[in-house]
């Protein structure tokens, strides 16, 4: 089959270096770049070239695209923007125009990974689960479709999200979804770019009652995944989860698209499953035809998910000397720790190693791949806690790796954030518009006593690690603040680029980590860089904007990889650039004296429906961290009816927040306030003290807390 002009252009990148045509610039999504105008010997003298600054202040996870000069990003909210890309003037912005009061039906805040392009028209998926296709010179709509088809959004756990970037190849457009925090049934559509007409759909976990969806995936679900799951678990009711909601990459070389498929829903193995099968094809990769979406392999990483454990990291890949011979292979850096090594065409596994920290198995099987479990990390199982290292937000999440030829080194944005996995107390039960994991809600957030809480607090980490994945061992690793830090771009000037978590945008040497320039981009960056060129001048930008789940539920723990307060831009740096921000905006989220009484008989019950409902945006235990409101300084808690109209009755629902009152009653939500209360009370002589230090955050988070 024909690949078309784009197809073409985009395997063949490197002869047409100026421009970042796909997601990650090419198929093999190695995020190189062979441009090497701005290389070691003059990056320390890089200038911001032009800045455009956005209007949606939350999470920037895109990668925009670049095309003869213009530069695609999408945005928070869905939002497309057509830039110049020597100097970021506004060609044409579409706003597809996102229902504001459904932030909560998606885990991880209102992103978008960014767009596709194909024969002169551009791509992106809505939050809402729309796909769009527009002109790519004038940002008219040629067609648009609803990818959740009816019989997926059935009752109210189906509650499916679309922020990941599309990828197109031969003429389709394909795209997956999130939700299985909540209930979902994971899935990936392909449609025709030309017209949007569906060419096929393949679905990643069994029909409950193990009938055709009259999908491509039926005969593999039907064979293959159904026997992997109890013929009753509450996956019958949940949907099951494996929602593919980032990688999703077609391989020209072995002419087969990968699926990078998600985690359990709900996330209890015990209740999803009734402890019974490895529950296919959770946490796994799975290899189609490209043309049909017929199945053709699949690898399951870590079957029997309980932790959150996607596999949906991106899936990057090379050829590698394997035992004296190249081997086209994938790797890939999933949530659960291990980096992989596979066989492209057939899905075999070539070999496994941990790259960050780990302790929940013993390593992977030499000859199968699968995880030694550690007994006692299958928490639903023992019915005990577990602290798992890596936890839901895995050792690497969506911010995306790159490799270097040059170097033969992968560099991957790793992390170490532990996680307290409890069972849900009196077996599973699920709440409208929330987080349905059959876990504990009190104890997601941080622990509640100070000693285990500084110990979490000295367990989080954030690095780059360049891995060989030759040698399956690291190189050498950078080691930044804290975690969740921004994506990464290797270039043929041995340069990697990267932005951070603390707002600074930085180069480092390729073949040793040395860092060699530093930019203060004033909030967090979490989006990967992108290089370019535009009239023979090469660029490198980036999306700036600090959000993503993180800093949502972490809340303010997440503060200490460095607080900024978002504001969100596109940025681009050249060798000559001459543009300047603007001075930046006082932190926000000064404490107000909170009033001092609230009633300590009902707070308990407020701290449990606020970690249930509310912090995963708001914060753990109702400290904030920069992005949203931080309810304890809000003067929505002054009053019972101010806080109802907010929360209950949706007088800011075209901001992004939800009404509860279909899911809590009144007393429900006064309980929430009346432990906001508190927390304000708790917490505020220790922030008002904190902004006497240069970095804003408390020097001992665990001040104010009292034992729940
Ligand atoms: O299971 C899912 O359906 C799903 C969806 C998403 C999403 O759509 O962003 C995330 C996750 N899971 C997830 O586990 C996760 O760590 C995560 C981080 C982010 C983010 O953008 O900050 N999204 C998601
Ligand atoms: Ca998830």
């Amino acid at each position: 089959a024909s690949q078309g002009d784009t197809g073409d252009a985009i395997i063949h990148a490197d002869e047409h270096s100026e421009n970042w045509l796909s997601y990650g610039r090419t198929y093999t999504e190695q995020r190189y770049s062979p441009l090497d105008e701005i290389n070691r010997s003059n990056v320390g003298n890089l200038k911001l070239a032009w800045y455009f600054d956005l209007d949606t202040n939350r999470g920037q996870e895109g990668t925009p695209l670049v095309v003869d000069g213009i530069l695609y990003a999408t945005t928070n909210w869905s939002k497309m923007k057509a830039l110049d890309a020597a100097t970021g003037k506004l060609l044409w912005e579409y706003d597809p125009k996102v229902p504001g009061n459904i932030a909560d039906k998606g885990c991880c805040d209102t992103v978008n990974r960014g767009p596709g392009y194909w024969n002169g028209k551009v791509f992106f998926g809505t939050f809402d689960g729309r796909l769009v296709a527009l002109d790519a010179k004038t940002g008219k709509k040629v067609w648009e479709v609803n990818t959740i088809p009816a019989e997926a959004s059935l009752g109210k756990q189906r509650s499916y999200t679309v922020d990941g970037a599309v990828r197109v190849a031969k003429g389709m457009v394909m795209i997956g979804n999130g939700g299985a925090e909540f209930g979902a049934r994971g899935f990936v559509s392909a449609f025709d770019a030309e017209t949007g007409k569906l060419k096929w759909r393949f679905y990643t976990v069994p029909n409950s009652k193990n009938e055709p969806d009259h999908a491509a995936s039926d005969k593999a679900l039907m064979t293959k995944a159904y026997r992997t799951w109890s013929p009753d678990g509450a996956w019958v009711r949940q949907g099951g989860g494996g929602t593919v909601w980032d990688s999703l990459v077609y391989d020209p070389v072995a002419d087969l698209v990968y699926l990078a498929v998600g985690n359990g829903s709900p996330w209890n193995y015990k209740y999803r499953s009734d402890g019974m099968g490895s529950n296919l094809f959770l946490g796994s990769i799975v290899a189609l035809k490209p043309e049909t979406g017929e199945y053709v392999w699949h690898f399951q990483e870590t079957p029997m998910d309980e932790w959150d454990y996607t596999s949906v990291q991106q899936i990057m890949t090379l050829d590698l000397p394997v035992n004296g011979e190249k081997r086209h292979v994938i790797v890939h850096a999933p949530k659960n720790g291990f980096f992989y090594v596979l066989d492209a065409k057939t899905g075999e596994f070539i070999s496994g190693k941990n790259y960050v920290y780990m302790n929940w198995a013993d390593g992977l099987d030499p000859l199968s791949g699968r995880p030694i479990y550690k007994p006692e990390a299958l928490w639903p199982l023992t019915g005990k806690e577990w602290y798992g290292i890596p936890g839901d937000l895995g050792g690497h999440n969506f911010a995306a790796m790159a490799y270097s030829p040059k170097t033969g080194l992968v560099y991957i944005p790793a992390q170490q954030v532990p996680f307290v996995y409890k069972n849900q107390v009196g077996g599973f039960k699920p709440h409208p518009d929330s987080w349905n994991l059959g876990l504990d809600m009190n104890k997601v957030g941080l622990p509640d006593n100070a000693e285990a809480r500084t110990a979490f607090m000295k367990d989080l980490k954030g690095m780059i690690v360049a891995w060989d994945p030759e040698k399956q061992q690291a190189a050498w690793t950078v080691d930044h603040k804290g975690p969740w830090n921004g994506g990464l771009v290797a270039t043929g000037g041995d340069l990697l680029f990267q932005g951070l978590a603390n707002g600074e945008f930085h180069a480092y040497d390729a073949t040793n980590g040395a860092d060699l320039f530093k930019f203060d981009a004033q909030s967090g960056i979490i989006a990967p860089p992108i290089t370019y060129k535009a009239n023979g001048k090469q660029y490198v930008a980036v999306e700036v904007g600090w959000g993503g789940i993180y800093p949502f539920f972490l809340g303010g723990i997440a503060r200490t990889s460095g607080w900024t307060v978002n504001h969100s831009r596109v940025i681009a740096f050249s060798l000559d650039g001459k543009a300047v921000l603007p001075p930046q905006n006082d932190k926000g989220f000064l404490p107000v004296k909170p009033p001092a009484n609230y009633d300590t008989k009902v707070t308990d019950n407020g701290y449990f429906l606020f970690q249930t409902y509310c912090a995963a945006c708001h914060g753990d235990n109702a400290e904030g961290a920069g992005v949203l409101p931080d309810l304890r300084w809000s003067g929505a808690i002054r009053h019972q009816d101010a806080f109802y109209n907010v929360a209950g009755r949706g007088a800011l629902t075209a901001y992004g927040m939800d009404r509860f009152d279909t899911s809590m009653n009144p007393k429900q939500i006064e309980d929430i306030r009346q432990f906001i209360l508190k927390r304000a009370n708790e917490t505020y002589q220790r922030e008002v003290d904190a902004r006497k230090n240069s970095s804003e955050i408390p020097a001992n988070p665990t001040i104010g807390l009292t034992p729940q």
